[in-house]
């Protein structure tokens, strides 16, 4: 099949992945901190001090929209949220404990269904 025929049924196939990922996560006790945007009226500060805000929604959201042209622009927008989590919170606050075991299970269900 032509080339761009075979590049969309990858990418159809990755973003299936990342759906099944993303599922996993929102199931998680602990992904609440990270199912929606921070709510910058509750937390005023958080404009100021993330560049880059982002949320397990908004990540479903641009899976569904078609936004990402591969797994990797996926995986970076997840980190995002871990990174961010870890700038605006001490490591032994509930949110920050949080973003922790979040990322220790995405990154460990990543890397079940991405064998390097
Ligand atoms: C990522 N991050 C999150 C918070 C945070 O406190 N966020 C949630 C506050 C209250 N929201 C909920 O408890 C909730 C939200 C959605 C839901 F479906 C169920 C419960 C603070 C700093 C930070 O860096």
């Amino acid at each position: 099949p032509p080339k761009k025929e075979r590049g969309n049924k990858k990418l159809a196939k990755e973003m299936a992945m990342c759906r099944t990922v993303l599922a996993e996560l929102e199931a998680h006790d602990e992904a609440w901190p990270f199912l929606l945007p921070v709510n910058t009226k509750q937390f005023p500060t958080y404009k100021k001090i993330i560049k880059s805000p982002m949320d397990l929604s908004t990540i479903k959201k641009r899976i569904n929209e078609g936004v990402y042209k591969s797994k990797d622009e996926f995986t970076a927008d997840m980190r995002i949220i871990f990174n961010n989590c870890e700038t605006f919170n001490e490591d032994d606050s509930p949110v920050g404990k949080a973003g922790h075991s979040m990322r220790t299970l995405f990154e460990a269900r990543w890397l079940e269904l991405n064998p390097q």
